[in-house]
């Protein structure tokens, strides 16, 4: 039998003029997109725009008021919704987590667990995790069973922007190796976009699609989230080389460690980046009077705020 190592593009799920009517309203209507093995699909759009109601159409979890939804037969599906119901009372480990809605196996909990990096917390208790350990606690349980689609609704919330970055490569990571397709929800515009295969930008309807790229620069999402989302994704797009030390001295990626970063240093390491969410991204950049950066600083655009200049890198 002739072997061939092409990753497996197959369609999991497709969805065509798939729209859901509730309470006397359409809640989203006339979606069109496809999710492939191997592929990372990203919804986007501002709160109450039809993502979960999307996502929850694409996977059976209801059922289309008009259009089709398709499912390959059998299909796998491991989902970490946007809110779960945890009575935060009652003790809880993460193992226990695991299994608490299907048995599995010991070597397969482990597994998750050392591929979602938190192996060592599987005795912690749920309650005592941080933000970011808890969302890999869900991940590792949504990958336990091996899911030909991951659909994760708001995987980053109540992570912080260096933890976000850490969970998107993660999540990279997962569908290098295992070959699943990834739906991702999110309102955030940050690191999202720049990670994905496909964008869908929803409003209750499908208002663009795309490559981050082409959608960052089309006109009806930057009617949606302001012109200057669309730099957003330049900013990740950058390679960030050198990261800015709670001492005032500058790593670089090669490792070495300086005084100054130089004027042809790449752009900062998001150290320091605001939480601010859903919104143009500024890399904020703490100035000396001789920091070297060469950057001028006596420009407008790069000061303000107390003694910090806010400079957009991008
Ligand atoms: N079962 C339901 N019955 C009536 N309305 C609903 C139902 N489920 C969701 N909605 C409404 O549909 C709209 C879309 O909800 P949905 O949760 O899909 O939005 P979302 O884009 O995921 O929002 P967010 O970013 O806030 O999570 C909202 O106005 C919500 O109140």
């Amino acid at each position: 039998m002739l072997q061939t190592n092409a990753p497996d593009r197959s369609t999991l799920v497709s969805l065509s003029a798939a729209g859901l009517y509730r309470k006397g309203r359409w809640l989203v209507r006339g979606v069109d997109f496809s999710i492939s093995r191997g592929e990372i699909v990203t919804l986007i759009g501002p709160n109450g725009s039809g993502k979960s109601t999307t996502a929850k159409m694409a996977i059976g979890v209801t059922r289309p008021d008009e259009g089709q939804v398709n499912r390959i037969a059998g299909l796998k599906v491991g989902y970490v919704p946007q809110k779960l119901s945890i009575d935060w009372t009652m003790p809880l480990t993460v193992d226990r987590l695991m299994t608490l809605t299907a048995p599995l196996r010991g070597r397969e909990i482990d597994a998750a667990l050392e591929a979602t990096g938190i192996r060592h917390l599987a005795r912690a208790e749920v309650q005592h995790l941080s933000g970011g350990e808890f969302q890999r606690a869900l991940l590792a349980r949504a990958i336990a069973r091996k899911p030909d689609l991951l659909v994760l609704d708001e995987p980053v919330q109540g992570v912080d922007f260096a933890g976000e970055i850490a969970l998107y490569d993660l999540i990279k990571t997962i569908r290098n190796s295992t070959g699943c397709g990834i739906l991702l929800i999110s309102h955030d515009l940050h690191v999202v976009m720049a990670e994905t295969d496909t964008v869908i930008c929803l409003n209750g309807h499908v208002c663009c699609r795309g490559t981050p790229e082409a959608v960052s620069r089309s006109p009806e999402y930057q009617r949606l989230f302001g012109a200057r989302a669309g730099q957003t994704l330049a900013i990740y797009n950058h390679h960030h080389d050198h990261t800015h030390l709670a001492d005032g001295r500058v790593l670089h990626a090669d490792g070495s460690v300086t005084d100054h970063c130089h004027p042809d240093d790449g752009h900062h390491h998001e150290d320091g980046l605001p939480v601010g969410r859903a919104g143009p991204m500024r890399i904020v950049h703490t100035h000396g009077p001789d920091c070297g950066c060469g950057a001028d600083h006596s420009s407008p655009a790069t000061t303000g705020g107390d003694n910090a200049a806010e400079n957009r890198d991008a």
